[in-house]
């Protein structure tokens, strides 16, 4: 269904070398220095550029929402996507701190929507099925979700964005990536449940013994279509699409939390080259994350205790992306400024190896 290459790596080499070539001791920038690597190898450029920075995000219901595993009603979701049309939630207040477009998608919220110029009706439905007794959606809607998320991706490139990232609201949907990931990893169900939007200890238990048994009555499917179609929702569907587009476009993606991370997931699983596209802003709060994000073996910019999800720790994050770039553009080399650079000039042992 889509076609991702891995990134050409002929111009590691060179991308390393002008990177080594700043005013500053070799790896000194830490982490921006692999941020600027990748989007170079991405765009295939010595001089990559980010244009019309994007967010999309997805929001839908869950079938399971109002059985006792989320502290907050099903009605959420509807109530935040109209504050996100309002302007008024952190994902608004941060796209429009950092120029970022911001679109919300239906992707399956139980409610009728109004027209706005930032909503997107893409609705699969009144929000998935019941996993306890059901699969959340039939593989033939997984498949059209993920097609959906695609499109929505190829019609941000067609008006020249390359740089985009995927947020999500949907009451629940903790349930759904946790199920997922423990599906798709082998780690043990305890260590992918969290507290969501904060459950307390009783309510944790609660949670863990309700996916338990949807993990049990579910207990052969496997494979990561079918792992989707049981236990996700519609916007995670459609998120794991609208990552294999922007991957095939060769788009730098900016990965949210937990729940975006799950759709990685089985986007991967799908296309393991997926992951050469992807940046990962955060590692969320909740508790699944950090396995998660060690699982797919990537390092996240930032740490800072985030777990509301939107889109917000991507968006928080696209500055730094922002930063990789200038510092290589802009930048003076040891040579233009005049600056000894090694051991050679200054007679000194270099002991400063990137990591
Ligand atoms: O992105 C995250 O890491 C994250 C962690 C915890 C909660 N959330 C958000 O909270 C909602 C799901 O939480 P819950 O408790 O209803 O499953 C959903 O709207 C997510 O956007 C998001
Ligand atoms: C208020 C609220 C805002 C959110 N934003 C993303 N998920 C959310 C969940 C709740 C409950």
């Amino acid at each position: 269904m889509f076609k991702i290459d891995a990134t050409d790596k002929k111009l590691t080499a060179e991308l390393q070398q002008l990177i080594d070539n700043k005013t500053k001791p070799l790896g000194a920038l830490g982490q921006l220095e692999s941020l600027a690597l990748k989007i170079g190898l991405i765009q295939q450029s010595l001089k990559p550029v980010l244009h019309k920075p994007a967010m999309l995000v997805f929001a839908a219901d869950h079938g399971i929402a109002n059985a006792g595993v989320s502290p907050y009603p099903q009605a959420v979701t509807q109530q935040m996507v109209l504050n996100f049309l309002q302007g008024g939630a952190a994902i608004n207040v941060f796209c429009r701190q950092h120029g970022l477009s911001l679109s919300v998608i239906d992707a399956g919220v139980n409610a009728e929507l109004p027209d706005h110029p930032q909503l997107i009706k893409q609705s699969m439905g009144m929000g998935t099925e019941n996993y306890l007794n059901n699969h959340a959606m039939t593989l033939e809607q997984a498949q059209e979700a993920i097609r959906r998320g695609a499109a929505q991706v190829r019609q941000l490139a067609e008006q020249g964005c390359n740089v985009v990232g995927f947020g999500e609201m949907g009451i629940a949907n903790t349930s759904s990536a946790a199920l997922i990931m423990h599906r798709i990893t082998g780690i043990s169900l305890t260590e992918c449940v969290g507290r969501g939007t904060g459950l307390d200890d009783k309510g944790l238990l609660n949670k863990l013994s309700l996916l338990q048994q949807a993990a049990n009555y579910h207990a052969q499917n496997h494979n990561p279509l079918q792992i989707l179609a049981t236990f996700g929702g519609f916007e995670i569907a459609m998120i794991c699409g609208a990552f294999l587009q922007a991957a095939e476009l060769k788009m730098t993606i900016l990965v949210d939390g937990f729940i975006v991370s799950s759709a990685l997931l089985i986007a991967h699983a799908l296309y393991p080259e997926v992951l050469e596209y992807c940046v990962f802003s955060h590692q969320s709060n909740e508790s699944g994350h950090r396995k998660m994000l060690d699982y797919l073996k990537v390092k996240p910019l930032l740490q800072m205790d985030l777990r509301l999800g939107e889109g917000s720790g991507a968006a928080l994050a696209y500055p730094l992306l922002q930063s990789a770039l200038a510092f290589m553009h802009e930048m003076a080399s040891f040579q233009a400024a005049g600056v000894s650079q090694s051991d050679a000039d200054s007679g000194c042992h270099n002991t400063n190896e990137p990591s």
